[in-house]
Parts: C-alpha cells; structure tokens; sequence
C-alpha cells in the first residue's frame, strides 16, 4: 500500500523534469555550461557564475571565446574546445580568468546531450577551481623540496662531525644561516658551573666574518633566560626585544646587532650541557615557523654531536696519555718489581736458610750455585741425585728440596742404603707380607709407602746391593712397586731423591752399580763441593756452630782468633762440614773463656796460656810429674846405665829420697 502511494508520488516529481533538471542544475558544485551545437551558451549554472564572476545574463548566448577564458589563451582554450568532442569524459587542466582578472587553474569535464532520435543536441561541460588543490599541491611540493634541501644539508652538515671543531662550527654557522636566511648565528658556551654564556663564534652571513669570544651573559643578570633551559630544548622569540625572557638583552646585544627575532637551541656535550645556538634575524616581524624551529634544532644537534666527539677525542687524547703515563709507570714498576724480586729471592734465600734449609749457612758462591739448582728442582717431581764427599750436606739439601716442594705436607722418608742389612733392605723398602720370609710375624709397611705422596731420601745409594737395584729402577720407571711376599703391585706416588759419595761412573764400571738406575738416578744431578773447595764458607760455619753449641753447652764464647781462623781455613777438611761441626762442639767443650781455643788449631800464645792454665802449676807438681815421667820412661829402673838416676843427673840414693818425699811408687 504505502510502496503503491510512495512511487505515484515518483512519477509526479519525475514528470517535472525540467524543474528537476533546474534544481539539478543548480545544485552542482561544480559550474557548468551547456552550448548548442552552434557553441553558443544556452545554459550556465550558479557555480559557474560564482567562479568566474560574470553573470547568466553575460554568459548565456555569447559564442567562444568566452569571457572566462584568459585573452592570451584564446587559441589554446578554443583548440580544447574544438576537440572536446574527441575528449568527452576525460579531466582537462585550463588555466581560466574570473571577472576580476584573476587566473584561476580549473579542470574541465565534456559530455554531450543527445535528442531522442539519438543525435546530438547540445554539450556540456563541468568546471572545477582547482586553485585550492593546486596551491596545497604546490606547498606540498615546496615543502618536500624544502625538506629535501634540509635533509641535505643536514647531511653535509653532519659529515663534519669528527673534523677540525672550529672550522666546522663556523661552517655550520654559515651554511645554517643561508639555509634560514637570517643574518647571524651564535654559539654560545657555558662556563662557570653553567652561570655565564660566552658567545664562542659569532657569525654574520652579510659580511660573512666570524667573531670569536667577544661578549658574556651572567646568569646573575638574566636569570630567567637561563633558566628556561632546564625544562626547555629550545625557545622561538618573535620579538626579541619586547619578549620579557629576552629583553633584557636588548641594549647591551639585540639592538646594536639589530636583532629582531631568534630561535634559540641548547647543545649538549658527553656528559653536561655545552651552550647555546642562536639563529638571528634581523627582518622586523620575522616569525620563525615551526619547520624552521626544527630545523634549527637539528642544526642544534649536530652541533651536540660535533661537541660530543670533540669531548670524547679529548677524553681519548686523556685516556692515551693517561694509558702512555700507566706504560711507562708499570715499566717502571716492573723494574722495581724485578728488582724487588731479585731482592725478594735473595730474602726468600736469607729466609729458607733459616726456616726451609735446615739452618743451611752458606757465603760462597760455589754453595749459593747449589741452592739456585735446589730451588729451581725442588718445586717439580723430577728425581734428583746429590753428589758429594762425606758430610758435604747432601742430607740437609734432601730436606731442603722437600721442604720447599708441594710435597712438603707428605713425610721425608729416608733410608740409608749402607746401613740395612742387605737380607732386610728388600723388605724395609718396600714392606712384606706376614709369613713372606723367617721372622715375618706380621706385614710390614715399607719405606716408599710411607713415602706415599711425599719424599724418599736414599742415601748411600751408591751402596745399594745389586739385586735391588732393578727394584728400585723399576718404581723410578713405572711408579709400581712389590711387597715382599705379596702378589699384587702397588703404584705409589713417591719423589725420589739419591744421594751418594761414591763415584757412580766408576762403579759402573767395577759393575756395582748398574748403568740403568743410574741414568734413571742422574735426571737432575747437583754436585755438592766439599768444603776445602768452598771455603769461603768456613768462617760463617764455624760462627754457626758456636752459636749451635753455646746455646747446647750453655756457653759464652765469642771470639776466636784471626790466627785460628786462618788455621782452619787452610785446613783441608776430608770429613768436611761434619768434621768441623764435631772439631767445633769439641773446641767449645774445652773452651773456659770466651775465646774459641780449637784443639790442633791453637796460636802460640794459646798453648802457653792452656799451660798456664793448667790446674797445677807448683814445682813439686812438676817436679813429680817430670820424676814419673822419666821412670815410666826406663821401666822403673832407678840405678845403673840408662836408668832413671842416670837421666836425672842424680845419685840413685838422692832419687830414692825424692821419691819418698813426693810420694811416688812404682805401681804394682
Ligand atoms: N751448609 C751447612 N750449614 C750448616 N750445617 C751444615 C751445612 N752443611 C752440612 N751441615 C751439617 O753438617 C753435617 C753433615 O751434613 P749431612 O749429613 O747433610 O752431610 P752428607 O753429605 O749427607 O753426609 P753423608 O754423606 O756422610 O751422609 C750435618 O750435621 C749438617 O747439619
């Protein structure tokens, strides 16, 4: 029903074509022109009207060229207009004139009406002003140009991040100058603690001269100023002189630079704000537009990084010459240290002589030679065979070596090859089993394995029997060794180190000692030298063992003649260091005073003083000890030839009486 009443109403409106074609007509943004086939105007509508600003009445029956076309164009717009037939449809770009002169870009649209027998009657054409699109289009264009211009300069401008830092700067200043088109750039820096700017360069494009460090601002006088920086990264200041964060510059700076407007930038540095950067112009009313705002903070920023690397060459410059002052400082300490340390070891010797070298006392060279080697061997596993006379130390340089080895928390087992009895050396080196051999009532743990991680000292190695030798060979070789009366072997970490005074070679060849052991024994060989070609180390040991026996024998000696010395010194001592220990400990036994009086190395005055000394010097004493002497000498026999009466001078019968007056008697 109401679809029904709904189109009725349709065809009525429809049937008012004309009217609606009117209003239709009217309607329209766009302007249009009908013209007949004649190109007469037989209809415009009201936007054309108003885009061109003539009226209906001057357009409608005017024939090309139309008023709105420019005069100049005529031809051009009469040709489209010819062949718009051709181009029915398609947008064409005119340039067309309003009434007021004004040219106005506008795009054009043809079509055509046709009659009902299908012929053409007439044609038409829309009319757009693109004078809006076109400008927006242009300022698009303008400003991709404009960023493009920008975005290179922005480019040049940040190749110069790196280079020389002032002539960039003036560079900068120049080319961002010419880019705003404005009169001055300045850069301004901060000092004191950020309570002054100093302008550092100040550019001015028209005489393109650059003044340097010319004017400070105190914070003091322009606080406000300064203190937009804490919250802002730049400012843009229409009117300089009348802005109140900046007038008060106006005197002292804006107006005899003729300053009008200024965008001004902070910069920053690596670890603080550097300064400032002011873009200035001097046109009155200049505003700078937010585009240019950005750019000069971009131009800004490239002045931050330019400060940036600049600081941190700097810092690098520092850190070389501090790097180069820290090589020569640790080249000198390693000097020192070296130094040190070869004072160090002297000290650590000083020092093991008396904690690690068994109360070793040394002074000559030749000895120092044989604790360099010790060190140098101690610290590594290696076996280590000590060659020497009787009582040279070889002993003492076994603990020594032990003593400053890892092993020296494991046991220093020795073992004294010459003093086992040959039937029991096997078993006290390397242990047997309960039962294993006559006289095994339990198992006995041997030698090496109470060695077990630490240190075996076999000294008189030279003396070990030959049947087990290969024994011996056999641990050095494999580390395994076989308890007596036992089936299985035992591998045992144990360092081993010989000693000997026998000449090994030699018995080699008298076949008592085995060459096998012995190139197994000679990895690390030290010849220990014998006194009496060391002895310049007689002297200490003599004061080292008086202080040994002093203490032992509660005594005071603390002398000992130079003469003495000497005596001992050219002594050839074929018991060395243990027999001048011995000849020491005795010659302090008898010493009474606090001299040193060494039996068989006494002075002359010493004999007579120990004369002196004796207890009983009276002549009856003497006279008895003189009487017995002789008669001890004859047998007893008083009188007759070579008796004791003839070798006194005496008469038999005065000597008898002597004898009773003295109390001597023939013992029974
Ligand atoms: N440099 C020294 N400083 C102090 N005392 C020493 C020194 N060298 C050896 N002695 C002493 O001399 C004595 C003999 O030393 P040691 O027993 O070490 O000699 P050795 O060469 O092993 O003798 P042997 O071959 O007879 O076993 C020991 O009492 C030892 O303390």
């Amino acid at each position: 029903m109401v679809e029904g009443t709904e189109r009725k109403e349709a065809e009525k409106e429809l049937k008012s074509e004309k009217e609606f074609s009117e209003e239709l007509i009217t309607s329209l943004h766009e302007g249009l022109s009908v013209v007949d086939l004649d190109s007469k105007h037989i209809k415009v509508n009201k936007a054309l009207c108003t885009m061109t600003g003539f009226s209906e009445e001057e357009l409608i029956g005017i024939k090309p060229p139309f008023p709105y076309w420019p005069p100049e164009k005529n031809d051009e717009v009469y040709d489209l207009f010819e062949n718009a037939s051709q181009k029915l449809g398609s947008n064409i770009k005119v340039t067309l004139k309003r009434k007021n002169g004004e040219y106005f870009p506008a795009s054009l649209s043809y079509s055509m009406i046709k009659g009902n027998n299908g012929k053409v009657k007439a044609y038409f054409a829309t009319i757009n002003d693109i004078s809006l699109s076109v400008k927006a289009e242009n300022i698009l264009k303008d400003n991709i140009i404009l960023s493009n211009q920008r975005k290179n300069t922005i480019i040049e401008l940040a190749n110069l991040i790196g280079e020389d830092f002032n002539s960039s700067l003036l560079k900068i200043a120049k080319t961002s100058a010419i880019a705003l088109d404005i009169a001055l750039v300045t850069i301004w820096k901060y000092q004191d603690d950020d309570n002054e700017l100093l302008s550092k360069l100040h550019y001015n494009l028209l005489t393109d001269e650059a003044q340097v460090e010319n004017l400070t601002i105190y914070k003091k006088d322009y606080p406000d100023y300064f203190n937009i920086f804490e919250t802002k990264n730049s400012i843009n200041i229409s009117d300089v002189n009348t802005d109140p964060l900046t007038k008060a510059f106006s005197e002292k700076y804006f107006k005899p630079n003729q300053i009008t407007s200024r965008v001004d930038v902070l910069i920053y540095g690596r670890n603080k704000h550097y300064g400032i950067v002011s873009f200035e112009c001097r046109v009155p009313n200049r505003v700078f537009t937010h585009e240019e705002e950005s750019f000069a903070t971009s131009i800004a920023s490239i002045v931050s990084l330019m400060v940036e690397s600049k600081e941190r060459t700097l810092a690098e410059k520092e850190i070389a010459k501090t790097n180069q002052q820290l090589t020569e400082a640790n080249l000198e300490l390693n000097d020192l240290r070296k130094q040190l340390e070869r004072e160090n070891v002297y000290l650590r010797n000083e020092l093991d002589l008396v904690f690690n070298y068994e109360e070793m006392v040394y002074g000559s060279a030749e000895f120092s030679n044989v604790l360099t080697q010790v060190e140098q061997v101690a610290p590594t596993n290696a076996t280590v065979l000590l060659l020497g006379e009787s009582g040279t130390g070889k002993e003492l340089l076994a603990r020594a070596i032990h003593n400053i080895s890892t092993r020296n928390n494991k046991p220093l087992i020795k073992v004294n090859c010459s003093a086992i009895p040959r039937e029991l050396i096997e078993s006290e080196l390397f242990g047997h089993k309960k039962g294993s051999f006559t006289g095994a009532f339990a198992d006995k743990i041997g030698k090496f394995e109470l060695a077990d991680g630490g240190t075996l000292f076999l000294d008189e190695i030279g003396e070990l029997p030959l049947d087990m030798q290969p024994k011996i060979l056999r641990f050095l070789q494999e580390g395994e060794i076989e308890v007596v009366g036992g089936v299985e072997t035992k591998t045992l970490d144990v360092r081993v180190i010989a000693a000997t005074n026998r000449n090994l070679e030699e018995e080699i060849k008298k076949k008592q000692f085995r060459e096998d052991l012995y190139f197994r024994l000679n990895v690390f060989p030290v010849n220990v030298p014998s006194l009496r070609d060391r002895k310049d180390d007689v002297p200490l040991l003599v004061e080292h063992f008086v202080d040994k026996f002093n203490k032992a024998y509660d005594k005071q000696v603390k002398y000992i003649s130079d003469e003495a010395m000497t005596k001992l010194k050219a002594y050839n001592w074929p018991g060395n260091i243990r027999e001048l220990e011995n000849l020491v400990e005795r010659a302090l036994i008898l010493s009474t005073g606090d001299t040193l009086i060494v039996p068989g190395f006494e002075t002359a005055n010493q004999k007579i003083k120990q004369r002196i000394n004796s207890k009983d010097l009276s002549l009856d004493s003497v006279l008895r000890n003189h009487i017995l002497e002789v008669l001890e000498g004859c047998n007893w026999k008083i009188s007759g030839e070579k008796g004791a009466s003839e070798l006194l001078g005496l008469k038999p019968s005065t000597l008898r009486d002597r004898m009773s007056k003295l109390g001597i008697k023939k013992p029974k």
